[in-house]
């Protein structure tokens, strides 16, 4: 095999993030729910015989970004000989709490263990991953998961069919900077993954369907904001944002606008959105991008084209300052590429 094309690197959503404590490396322990969304980066892999890695394309990344780090060290692993042109096509926001280097890591270390034969297990690349990052394991496992750790210790939880009104303002935020804000000095009880079901329970069938209208409406986390439409809290909280709000004014802009856009004009104008399970905004792991959940009430009643639905999301690009990106993406049940590793 000579190469693999379109290779997906789809983004993540942190439903919330709880930080429990801080290691000696300076590394914040997690607890969290992440989930794929259909806002992809894509990469072409193309094998080189030379043992050179080169990447073409996104040339407002450092020439060592994580897709080349991610190529050398699944080489230096294996003391492949090969080596790579990754052309690389970014979508995904940077600095936005999206995941998108991590993802574009991971997919270079999947796409590259086909391209390479090296058919490594699932376990020994989520293991190379983690050295590239605390978020790109959760690509390589491949499911939705309650994730404890870093970010790498992972359970496998079924999420209802969802879709995410995604907002990032003009300016990231850098990871580092927005961990360090973090006051631990009042701990806070850790949750269990069954609290989480017991809330997802209360919104959603079994079958991931949200429940019907009274239903709903009889949940003691929702409250009713007009006549149109209800916005519920998404379960837990993102311990992050606080601090994020106060490096980046944005992240409150941003939240503000998704807030409005849901209670006003996106409700009014969209028939679909209006019957759908809304819940209020809230950022992505350490921003500066915001989301708000929405269930679907039926499997077909969300737009399966990749980028913004016109109908949908209505005018939210309008609503928006310049610069801005605002986008509704569909919850992954898996990661596209699961499937390529056999164990
Ligand atoms: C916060 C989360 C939540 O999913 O996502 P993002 O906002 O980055 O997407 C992740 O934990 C981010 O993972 P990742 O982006 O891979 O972080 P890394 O490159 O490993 O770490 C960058 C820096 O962030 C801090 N960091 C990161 C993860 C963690 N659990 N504790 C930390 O304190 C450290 O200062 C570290 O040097
Ligand atoms: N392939 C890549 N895509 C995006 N960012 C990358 C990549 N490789 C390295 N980086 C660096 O990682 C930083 C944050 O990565 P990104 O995944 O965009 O944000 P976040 O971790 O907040 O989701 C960026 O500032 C960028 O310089």
């Amino acid at each position: 095999m000579r190469a693999l094309f379109n290779l997906p690197a789809p983004a993540k959503i942190n439903w919330f993030l709880h930080v429990t404590g801080k290691r000696p490396d300076g590394y914040h322990t997690l607890q969290t729910v992440f989930q794929f969304i259909d806002w992809c980066d894509t990469l072409d892999l193309i094998r080189r015989d030379d043992g050179l890695i080169h990447r073409i394309g996104a040339d407002e990344l450092p020439q060592d970004d994580l897709c080349v780090r991610a190529a050398r060290l699944l080489q230096q692993a294996t003391q492949c000989e090969s080596g790579v042109d990754i052309h690389l096509r970014k979508c995904i926001p940077q600095q936005a709490g999206l995941g998108g280097g991590s993802s574009d890591a991971a997919t270079v270390l999947i796409g590259l263990n086909r391209l390479w034969r090296l058919d490594l297990p699932r376990a020994k690349l989520m293991q190379l991953a983690l050295q590239l990052g605390a978020d790109v394991p959760i690509f390589i496992y491949g499911r939705n998961a309650w994730a404890e750790g870093v970010g790498e210790q992972l359970q496998p939880i079924d999420l209802p069919t969802s879709s995410f009104a995604v907002v990032h303002p003009a300016r990231g935020l850098s990871t580092r900077a927005v961990f360090s804000t973090l006051d631990l000095t009042t701990k806070k009880p850790e949750e269990t993954i069954a609290g989480f079901a017991e809330w997802l329970g209360e919104f959603f069938a079994p079958d991931g369907r949200q429940k019907n209208r009274h239903q709903k409406s009889q949940s003691k986390n929702c409250q009713q904001d007009d006549q149109r439409s209800s916005l519920c809290p998404v379960w837990g909280r993102n311990d992050l944002q606080p601090g994020a709000e106060a490096l980046e004014p944005e992240v409150t802009q941003a939240l503000q606008i998704l807030h409005t856009a849901l209670m006003g004009p996106l409700a009014a104008h969209s028939p679909t959105l209006r019957s759908e399970l809304l819940f209020d905004a809230r950022m992505t792991g350490s921003g500066s991008a915001v989301f708000a959940l929405i269930g679907a009430s039926d499997r077909s009643g969300l737009p399966s084209r990749h980028g913004p639905s016109d109908e949908v999301l209505g005018g939210l690009p309008d609503l928006l300052p310049e610069g801005w990106q605002g986008r509704l993406c569909k919850g992954l049940r898996e990661h596209p590429l699961r499937d390529w590793i056999d164990a």
